[in-house]
This record gives C-alpha cells, sequence and structure tokens, in this order.
C-alpha cells in the first residue's frame, strides 16, 4: 500500500472515531464519533457521566483511550502528544490553579511552557487579561479570585498559545449573566478567527445561540445523525402569538396551514428565515394582529428532553 493509500483524507480539526476507554469496570465512554470543523462552535451534549469530561481529556491527549482513532490538528494524541498540545487550549471543568502566584505570573508561566520569550509571555498574558476583564487582578494571587473570575482567567489560559482546536469544559460554569453574554460572543469571535471549538454544557438555551452543531451523548456512546436529524426538526418549529387567538386558528385552517395547539399560542413548521418572513406576512395579510412570532423555545433542549436520558 502506498503511503497516499495508507493516509485517511482528514480535513477536520478534530475527529474521534469509534473511542472508548473504561475505569475498572466503568464503560466512561463505549463508542464515541465526532468531527468538528475549523471555525465552527460544536457543543458536546449530555447527561451527567455520559462521557464528556472523558471524551474531551482524550481528545486533549490527557488520558488514553482503550480503543478507536483521534485526530486533533492532524495529529494522533496517542503517538504526537507534544503536537496535539501544542495546538490545542484546554479550559478544564475546574482550574487548578497556583495558589500563590499571581494572575500574570500564571499566564506568563504557561507562556513560558510553550517555549515564548518571557517579554512577549508577559505581553501576552497583559492582553488576555484584558480580555477576560481580569486587568485589575494582574498582580493578585490566583487565590483572591472568585469562582468566576477563576474561569475567566481559566479560558484566557486557554488562549496562551493561540489554539487552533479548543476544548471547553463547562466554561459558564459559574459566571453571572453578564460574563456568560461575553463568553459567548468571545467564543464566536474565537471561531470566526478560525478556530475549531468543542464546547460542552448543560446550559442549553446558552448553547443554542453560541454552537454551528451538536453532538450528543448517552451513556457513553455518541447519538449520531438521529440527534442531529431531530435538531434540525426542532428548529423549524415556530410559534405564533396573536391577540384573538380564535381568528388566528380560523385563518390557518382556511390557509390549509397545520398547527399543534401550545400554549398560549400554536405552534408552526417552517422551513426557514425566508419562509418565516413570508409566513409573518401572509397572517398579517389574513387580518390577525400577530404580537409574537419567533422559534419555539431551545432547539438543542427539546433535543435532550427527547432523548433517552440516563443520568450516572
Ligand atoms: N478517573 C475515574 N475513575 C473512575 N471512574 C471515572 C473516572 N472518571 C470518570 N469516571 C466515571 O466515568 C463516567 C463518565 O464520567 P465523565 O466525568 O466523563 O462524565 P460527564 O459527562 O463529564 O459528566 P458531568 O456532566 O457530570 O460533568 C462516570 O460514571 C464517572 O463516574
Amino acid at each position: 500500500m502506498s503511503i497516499l493509500e495508507e493516509a485517511p483524507p482528514m480535513t477536520e480539526a478534530i475527529m474521534a472515531r469509534g473511542v472508548a476507554r473504561a475505569f475498572g469496570s466503568v464503560k466512561a465512554v463505549q463508542n464515541a464519533t465526532l468531527s468538528v470543523q475549523a471555525g465552527k462552535v460544536t457543543a458536546l451534549i449530555g447527561p451527567n457521566g455520559c462521557g464528556k469530561t472523558t471524551l474531551m481529556l482524550m481528545l486533549a491527549g490527557l488520558l488514553k483511550p482503550d480503543a478507536g482513532e483521534i485526530r486533533v490538528a492532524g495529529a494522533d494524541p496517542r503517538t504526537d502528544s507534544a503536537a496535539v498540545r501544542a495546538a490545542i487550549g484546554w479550559m478544564p471543568d475546574q482550574l487548578g490553579s497556583w495558589d500563590n502566584l499571581t494572575c500574570l505570573q500564571t499566564l506568563t508561566l504557561v507562556g513560558r511552557a510553550y517555549r515564548i520569550p518571557q517579554a512577549e509571555a508577559r505581553a501576552k498574558g497583559l492582553a488576555l487579561l484584558h480580555r477576560v476583564h481580569l486587568d485589575e487582578f494582574a498582580d493578585r494571587p490566583t487565590r483572591v479570585l472568585s469562582r468566576g473570575q477563576k474561569q475567566r482567567l481559566s479560558l484566557a489560559r486557554a488562549l496562551v498559545n493561540d489554539p487552533s482546536v479548543l476544548l471547553l469544559d463547562e466554561p459558564a460554569n459559574g459566571l453571572d449573566p453578564r460574563s456568560r453574554v461575553e463568553l459567548r460572543e468571545f467564543v464566536r469571535e474565537i471561531a470566526a478567527e478560525g478556530a475549531a471549538v468543542l464546547v460542552s454544557s448543560h446550559v442549553l438555551a446558552e448553547l443554542d445561540e453560541m454552537v454551528d452543531d451538536a453532538v450528543f451523548m448517552s451513556k457513553g456512546s455518541t447519538l449520531g445523525d438521529d440527534a442531529a436529524a431531530m435538531v434540525a426538526h426542532a428548529r423549524t418549529r415556530y410559534r405564533v402569538w396573536a391577540l384573538d387567538e380564535v381568528k388566528l386558528r380560523e385563518a390557518l385552517t382556511g390557509g390549509n396551514v397545520p398547527f399543534e395547539e401550545a400554549e398560549g399560542g400554536v405552534i408552526v413548521s417552517i422551513a426557514d428565515q425566508t419562509e418565516a418572513a413570508y409566513a409573518l406576512a401572509w397572517l398579517v395579510g389574513q387580518g390577525v394582529q400577530v404580537h409574537r412570532f419567533g422559534p419555539a423555545g431551545s432547539a438543542l433542549e427539546q433535543t435532550y428532553m427527547a432523548m433517552d436520558e440516563e443520568r450516572r
């Protein structure tokens, strides 16, 4: 076989195929398959104990899989962990910090570990502290940070090496509402700059606004295309509220538009934004006084609730 035939065509920034890992008798990850493209934010969603953190640790090269194939930025973490470490930014669900170091010293030290020269590492640390709104803590020890501030430092730490692949495990944990919105914008910016981002979270409404794709996990396995189809279907559900509910139902029935009853309104199926604009104009043209019209809740949440949930 030639070298060309041996090399699989892998353009994804993250690729996992049939990955498994057990801890003694606990099969933490049984069969995980996913791919994350550069420039996209992908959600990793599933109930407590379904294996998200274990999978992320394997992608980050911090835990060896028992089976399956992984490529991160084209490298195999099993055989080329240095290349993977250089390419990724890893934000763990809990930051282990060096309590006595200041925030700036922490980021500078991380930069030095990536062989960034001292002055450049320090400048980078200052810029990142500014980006996560921790400037005033630059010279204070990390032990004084609140939980949310620690999360922000953790995010800054994950960005020191300008990663092309960013793995975020529950990044919104402990963040106040403004910081959550900022995190969302920040993650979108990083993806727009070309990085691939894989993010796990239980706050699905928030993820909905942040991600391009979603991978669902249950009992150690990724769910594949069925779940993706469910998300796509959920995204077509629109809720309509009108001042006169009877008139709304009459118009839909008269126009042969199928609808479902929902609390305080109806749900209709709408393919895309163009069709949504058309449907709204049509309803108004029928004399229906529509006062709210929009997606029927979080598509990720609807899909999650429809999953066969098993918390461990
Ligand atoms: N080091 C370990 N030793 C033994 N069991 C482990 C270890 N790490 C994880 N597990 C088990 O593997 C399973 C998956 O854990 P994991 O932390 O990957 O789940 P998770 O999806 O990240 O959960 P959560 O949403 O609660 O963060 C759980 O049953 C957990 O108890």
